[in-house]
């Protein structure tokens, strides 16, 4: 067991460029694998959830070029480019990966295993299971289709309409990924509101996409609207971004500078939230860069309060919850989290190891069934031994919130933050100054 042991700095001072969008970055190699012509990924994420997806596609007979770290070139192979592997594809640590490649794979004429780390394959599955078979894939997995590995044998898919029950992208993105290879139109209602990269990419491309308010509609590829290669520039993660924001926001002497965020309204939840709880907060240089609006945020020490965090914020923070937590916990008065339910099917059940962590950095925190209620108070946090429990979100929560605990904090299993966040440390490192 590996640990890494952290003490509070007298003052936080930088500009952190934070790696790529996650969710960005498997999209752009998953849908050009699947193009015609080859695109040019600049700004890749090399973190390892994203470096599965390459892993998997590869497998699938795609040539990825790797021109630097975080530079790639895929030669896509077309729709119906894809070759049978010649073994199990592993999806590492990433539910992303396993479930738009289950839903690309569905309407694929062979066979394919998709499995995970043991996080992963704990992770429940019937959510996308349930529809592709509705669609007519073949699929099936451990706990009756509901726990990857997941075996799935390729054919005929039909669209049609499903209303989504849960704001899920992951959910979103394997239907339409699984209509692209459909006879029939497929339209999405319901619960539609959660990232929406895979129309935007999608529509980028030339699908034939029509996004409303209330429903998604897909039409079946034909040969004038077959997906063509897509050259990008990948914004920065503002799921990443968020421990810098939340960092500046609780230490007393610090300004933190995030240059070239994503700032997606659907992926912008978190800041809302740290403006409603009184955060000094400047976005500035706003930009498109391709199909998704970008800025820089400044951010610089604040004084906190609770709030609630609920309804539909939730999809448009969801990742950025265990670190919000943190930032309840040195605000004052009481912060709600609600409505979250989906917490608990994340590479931890967030809502119990958030709690469990903040609590014994001395932290009130009291879990609920979907979400968790904080009595906040700055200065309350003492340093202690934690452990990541491999949840790369959870390991930079903790040492965020040892940036401003009393004492030394022990985190247990750090290398997990290079899933989504590879550089985090040295970046951690260099914002700190002694005053
Ligand atoms: O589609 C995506 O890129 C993601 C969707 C979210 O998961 P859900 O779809 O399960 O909400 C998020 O938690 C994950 O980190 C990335
Ligand atoms: C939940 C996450 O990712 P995934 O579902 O892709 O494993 C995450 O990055 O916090």
């Amino acid at each position: 067991m590996t640990g890494i042991t952290l003490t509070a700095p007298g003052r936080l001072r930088g500009v952190i460029q934070v790696p790529g969008d996650k969710s960005i970055s498997h999209r752009a190699v998953l849908f050009n694998a699947i193009a015609t012509g080859s695109a040019h990924i600049a700004n890749f994420l090399p973190g390892a959830d994203c470096l599965s997806t390459v892993a998997c596609v590869r497998g699938l007979g795609v040539t990825v070029e790797q021109l630097g770290e975080r530079e790639l070139v895929v030669h896509g192979a077309g729709l119906g480019g894809f070759r049978e592997p010649a073994d199990v594809l592993d999806c590492g640590n990433s539910g992303t990966t396993l479930r738009l490649l289950a839903g690309l794979l569905a309407g694929q004429p062979f066979f394919t295993v998709l499995t995970g780390d043991a996080s992963l394959r704990s992770r429940p599955q019937r959510r996308i299971v349930v529809p592709l078979r509705a669609m007519g894939a073949q699929i099936d997995g451990r706990a009756e289709g509901d726990r990857a590995p997941l075996a799935i044998r390729g054919g005929a898919l039909r669209g049609g309409h499903y209303e989504l029950p849960i704001a899920s992208a992951q959910v979103k993105s394997a239907l339409l990924l699984a209509a692209l290879s459909a006879d029939s139109p497929i339209t999405l209602t319901g619960r539609i509101d959660s990232r929406d990269h895979t129309e935007r990419m999608l529509a980028a491309m030339g699908l034939d996409i029509t996004v409303a308010a209330e429903q998604i509609t897909l039409r079946p590829p034909t040969a004038a609207t077959a997906p063509a290669a897509l050259s990008l520039r990948v914004p920065g993660d503002p799921s990443s971004a968020a421990f810098w924001w939340v960092a500046a926001a609780i230490h007393p002497d610090a300004e933190l500078v995030t240059p070239g965020v994503c700032l997606n309204p659907t992926r912008t939840g978190a800041l809302d939230v740290l403006r409603a709880m009184g955060a000094a907060i400047e976005v500035v240089n706003e930009r498109l860069e391709g199909s998704e609006p970008v800025g820089d945020v400044v951010v610089r020490s604040s004084t906190l309060r609770g709030t609630t965090i609920a309804g539909a914020l939730i999809p448009r923070l969801i990742d950025e919850i265990p670190i919000l937590a943190v930032a309840a916990a040195c605000a004052d008065g009481e912060t709600v989290i609600r409505d979250a339910h989906e917490l608990r099917a994340k590479e931890t059940d967030r809502i119990a190891t958030v709690a469990a962590g903040l609590s014994a950095m001395g932290a009130l925190v009291e879990p609920t069934a979907d979400g968790m209620v904080i009595t906040g108070r700055p200065g309350q946090l003492h340093g202690t031994t934690l452990d990541s429990y491999h949840d790369h979100r959870l390991a930079m929560a903790w040492a965020i919130a040892a940036l401003v605990a009393r004492g030394e904090t022990t985190i247990l299993e750090p290398a997990a933050a290079a899933v989504s966040y590879p550089g985090f440390w040295q970046a951690l490192a260099a914002v700190q100054e002694t005053v």
